[in-house]
């Protein structure tokens, strides 16, 4: 197997987006679905930004087969039970990349995978399933790959920058993970409680306050972490994420709609433990965690 061979863990809409990604550009992907489809090969479209049409072969995570290389877009919560089910079939060098939003989750893996060493990575592409197959291509964006302690970018990355649209090297990927957790934790669980698009929350003068006192909560939080570097200038970063996706119904809101289980808990949920760790308050991200989990608990 060669650097140009990936598995997938995880096949919704991200995985299915990058899976078609990488085959359009001549690499070899194996899917790991959950569930069996029926036939001998997994079809793709993608409709939307870009389209292409695949038929892509598949295996069952828990097959025997090694894995040389996988890239993991499940659900935060999921990363850890669905490596467990590939488990046996990574070796010492085994190349896992983990896709997920949100922080916390590489730590779990350490009781399901003590010697594994994950690269991280973050999307700001945006994918959304639409049913039988079929995923909405709806936003560009820029794939960052990083380990840490690894500033510059190994051999094997480099068929996966060529082949995917923006894909780059990140030599701080910790600093690059909190841009984007603290940006979902000033967003995310705001619209998802007020039901409102992105954008309200600029337009709306009672909610911009309340992503204004956010901000400053999470970069106290990431200050003590020793992430200060990595926040600076947040509030107004935060804001040009709300004038640009100003449409966007975020992803906690939509897994609200659906009635699916949030990702707050690797959200918000990890700037919590964070602040606990450091003794830090951060009262309006503590309201707005239980907040979301009264929902959940609800629905
Ligand atoms: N969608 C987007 O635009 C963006 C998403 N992200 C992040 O990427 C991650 C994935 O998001 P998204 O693709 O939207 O989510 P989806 O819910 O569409 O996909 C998650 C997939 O993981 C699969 N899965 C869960 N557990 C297992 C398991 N044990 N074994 C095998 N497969 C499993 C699910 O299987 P099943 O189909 O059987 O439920 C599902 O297909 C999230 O962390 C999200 O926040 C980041 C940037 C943008
Ligand atoms: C940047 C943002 C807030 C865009 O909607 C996002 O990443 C999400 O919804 O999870």
């Amino acid at each position: 197997m060669s650097a140009s061979h990936w598995h997938i863990l995880g096949c919704g809409a991200m995985g299915r987006l990058y899976a078609a990604q990488l085959s359009r550009a001549g690499l070899k992907v194996v899917l790991l679905p959950r569930t069996a489809p029926s036939g001998a090969a997994m079809a793709i479209d993608i409709t939307g930004l870009s389209a292409s049409h695949h038929a892509l072969p598949w295996e069952s995570p828990d097959a025997s087969g090694p894995i040389q290389q996988l890239l993991v877009f499940t659900k935060a919560y999921d990363v850890a039970p669905a490596l467990a089910t590939v488990r046996h079939r990574l070796h010492d060098d085994s190349r896992v990349i983990l896709m997920a939003n949100g922080m916390g989750y590489a730590e779990e893996l350490r009781t399901v995978a003590p010697a594994l060493r994950p690269a991280l990575g973050t999307s700001t592409q945006g994918a959304h399933r639409q049913g039988d197959g079929v995923v909405l291509h709806a936003g560009h964006g820029i794939t960052r790959v990083g380990m840490p302690g690894v500033p510059h970018a190994p051999d094997w990355f480099a068929p996966l920058a060529d082949a995917l649209p923006d894909c780059r090297w990140e030599s701080d990927i910790n600093a690059a993970l909190w841009r984007k957790l603290a940006i979902n934790c000033a967003i995310n669980p705001l619209t998802a409680l007020h039901n409102c698009a992105n954008g309200e929350l600029g337009e709306r003068p009672e909610l911009a306050t309340q992503v204004g006192e956010l901000c400053r909560e999470i970069a106290a939080v990431a200050r003590a972490a020793g992430q200060a570097a990595a926040l600076e200038g947040l509030e107004t970063q935060v804001f040009e994420v709300i004038r640009a996706t100003a449409a966007n119904r975020s992803s906690m809101l939509q897994d609200f709609s659906a009635g699916r289980r949030s990702e707050i808990d690797y959200i918000t949920g990890f700037v919590l433990r964070q602040a606990l760790q450091f003794g830090i308050s951060a009262p309006r991200n503590e309201a707005l965690w239980r907040a979301v989990k009264a929902r959940e608990t609800a629905a």
